[in-house]
């Protein structure tokens, strides 16, 4: 469904990915983790269209993402779940959620994420949607961006450090909504460092390093191989 190959990219001079491959099938939830600086956020946002990349292809479906703006590639069906969740401060809870709707293009069976579907998806956003986004813990504030772009229909989700910041109480609830989401159809590329996390709900890890993917496998895998963690995840 998304294919990323022998991606190049760079941040003036400084050259981040340096020939980054992979592909997400559709239906499967991929998860990418690496040490800070690895440039997992520079792949997610070279993805979602806020980053040019110099050289490679960027395929979803059958579309090239290279040249197109966030916007267009958000309305191929591309949603984003922001690291730092980026909640608009001034804004309620309704208005964070209602800002980014559209409705799904094609009646494909799935869900049409509406208020009504994150509300039951997330009861404390109905129970909070008078109060202004700054005024919810973190938790809540991770179910408001992940509510946010399930508003736009995507069909594929990036989703970038979901459990940064959160109690491993409220983790585990992430996770959870992750698996859910993923019964739905939804593709996912999450970004993690959190390595339970990441092994409980991706069908497929990747390891990123100085910009180039050196391992992927499944979580089983990654969980037996302590060599590989202790190399590239400082575990
Ligand atoms: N806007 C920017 N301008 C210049 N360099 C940047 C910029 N954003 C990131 N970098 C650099 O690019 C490299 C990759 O950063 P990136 O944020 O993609 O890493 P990451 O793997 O997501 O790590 P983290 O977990 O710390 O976010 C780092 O060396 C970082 O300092």
């Amino acid at each position: 469904m998304l294919e990323l190959q022998d991606v190049h990219s760079y941040y003036g001079t400084s050259y981040i990915l340096q020939g980054v491959t992979f592909s997400v099938s559709e239906g499967k939830c991929v998860a990418l983790l690496g040490r800070n600086g690895a440039g997992k956020t520079t792949t997610i946002h070279t993805i979602a269209g806020l980053h040019k990349s110099k050289r490679g292809s960027i395929r979803f479906k059958d579309k090239q993402l290279q040249s197109l703006s966030p916007h267009q590639i958000s309305h191929l069906g591309i949603g984003l779940v922001p690291q730092g969740r980026r909640i608009f401060s001034s804004l309620t809870v309704k208005e964070n959620l209602t800002m980014s709707a559209r409705k799904r293009k094609a009646n494909d069976g799935r869900i049409n994420w509406g208020l009504e579907k994150i509300y039951e998806l997330f009861p404390v956003l109905k129970e909070r949607e008078k109060n202004l986004g700054t005024q919810l813990s973190g938790g809540q504030q991770q179910m408001l961006a992940i509510g946010r772009a399930l508003m736009t229909n995507p069909e594929f989700l990036l989703m970038d450090e979901p459990s940064e910041g959160l109690a491993p109480v409220i983790i585990d609830q992430v996770g959870d909504i992750i698996i859910k989401l993923k019964e739905t159809g939804l593709s996912i590329l999450m970004v993690e460092q959190n390595i339970a996390l990441a092994c409980k709900v991706a069908d497929e890890i990747l390891i990123m390093n100085k910009g180039k993917i050196v391992w992927n496998g499944t979580p089983d895998g990654l969980m037996k191989n302590e060599e590989i963690q202790h190399k590239y995840l400082g575990v």
